[in-house]
């Protein structure tokens, strides 16, 4: 033991991995050997799988089944399918969720929807710290009628009045990991008579979500860091069936269209979530996805969220003694899948740790950010982990000018 006196040891990490239910997924993952992976809330690891999904789609849907594929082998079908596979992660019943496009353009797509469905409001809430896309769309969509908590008031209730037709938050925020209370927050903003988007990019696959129960109204998430989708994987978007109706979203391509293939000069939107669609779905990386699915459609979430609160515990218990401020609640009810610790030179800390096969990431201006993803990560890893960390900062050699060099993508 090297944490500190009380704090755990690599047996107590090894005996939780001897009892945990989900120790089985790691296998379904292909990781590299020397790597200790903390990164999948920013790009999920490659199921085991998915390269033989690529192959027949490459070689035999497309090679092959050439055009015929797009009914054969059911291309046409997967913004809907892979909408319905995934529904369940996000509490959606039937008919609700379609994957398509990046979050960015889903976000535009279902903010403006939204902000139409309000017609006689013109305010727009998000939140300052909020992951840059957020806020870049939204001042994008209403550059003069845009309130952000943290900036134009301290709470959504400052700020939420009779002219905010729409809310826009982080379920679980990117930096700092606090998790939203759902329930309790759309609840609040309808009270209002706004109505309520969800961001679920760093809650989905991470913890069980209920939007259908909550009453959200629309959501967007991303396909490429918990699902373990693959690099730039198609994203999806939530639209509640109570507003599929009168929703008029603006991205009106022949892909959302009643008939495509009538080829009518007029548009006509599609009854249902097909609306929400706009042109061809870059289908070889739906192909991931779809593979990707596989792996969750074994998934018990109440045991993913059991772990995650288990690894993240235990990442605190271990770090604790580091006496770095913690950027994350610490209440497990607050929090998402990650920690984010905060440091002056957590830029070179990270770069370190990285270069010892430990790869978290690190945000501006000075945190640290570890994720823990329970299909792949072990209480073991965790403890190498926190150890790993110990020795860069105790050393001192985060220090070295190797670490200081920054790169495009950080
Ligand atoms: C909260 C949040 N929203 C959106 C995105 C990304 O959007 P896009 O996939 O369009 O780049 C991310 C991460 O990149 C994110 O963390
Ligand atoms: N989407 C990313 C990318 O294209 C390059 C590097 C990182 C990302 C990310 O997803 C960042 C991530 N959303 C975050 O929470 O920081």
């Amino acid at each position: 033991m090297s944490q500190g006196a009380g704090a755990p040891t690599r047996e107590d990490a090894l005996a939780l991995d001897a009892v945990d239910p989900l120790g089985g997924f790691r296998e379904r993952f292909t990781l590299p050997k020397d790597v200790l992976y903390l990164d999948g809330n920013s790009l999920g690891a490659l199921p085991a799988h998915t390269p033989e999904r690529l192959r027949r789609m490459v070689e035999e849907e497309w090679g092959n089944g050439l055009i015929r594929s797009w009914n054969e082998a059911g291309w046409y079908d997967l913004p809907r399918g892979l909408g319905e596979r995934l529904a369940p992660l996000v509490g959606a019943a039937s008919g609700q969720v379609v994957v398509c496009d990046s979050t960015s353009v889903n976000l535009f797509k279902v903010l403006t929807a939204a902000m139409r469905l309000r017609p006689g409001r013109s305010t727009l809430i998000s939140e300052v710290g909020s992951f840059p896309t957020d806020l870049y769309m939204t001042e994008g969509l209403v550059p003069a009628r845009r309130r952000l908590i943290g900036r134009d008031g301290d709470s959504l209730a400052d700020l939420l009045d009779d002219d905010t037709a729409v809310v826009l938050l982080s379920h679980v925020d990117y930096r700092t990991g606090r998790l939203q209370d759902m329930a309790a927050v759309t609840e609040q903003v309808h009270a209002a008579g706004a109505l309520m988007v969800w961001d679920l990019c760093h809650s989905v696959g991470a913890l069980p979500i209920e939007l259908d129960a909550c009453g959200a109204d629309f959501a967007v998430g991303c396909g490429y860091k918990y699902l373990n989708g693959g690099p730039g994987a198609p994203a999806f978007l939530y639209a509640a069936a109570r507003h599929h109706d009168a929703a008029r979203q603006p991205l009106t391509g022949w892909f959302g269209h009643a008939e495509p293939f009538a080829m009518s000069p007029d548009y006509a939107p599609a009854t249902g979530i097909g609306r929400f669609l706009t042109g061809t779905p870059p289908l070889l990386s739906f192909a991931g996805l779809d593979a990707a699915l596989d792996v969750w459609a074994d998934v018990d979430l109440e045991r993913i969220r059991a772990k995650s609160l288990s690894l993240t515990s235990f990442f605190l218990r271990l770090t604790d003694a580091l006496g770095l401020p913690t950027v994350t609640p610490r209440t497990p009810a607050e929090r998402g899948s990650q920690i984010s610790l905060r440091h002056e030179g957590a830029y070179a800390v990270v770069q370190a740790l990285i270069a010892r096969g430990v790869i978290g990431d690190f945000r501006a201006p000075d945190v640290m950010r570890f994720g823990f993803t329970p299909l792949y990560v072990s209480h073991a890893d965790v403890f190498d982990a926190a150890e790993a960390l110990r020795e860069v900062l105790a050393s001192g050699e985060w220090r070295d000018p190797r670490f200081a060099q920054r790169g495009a993508v950080t």
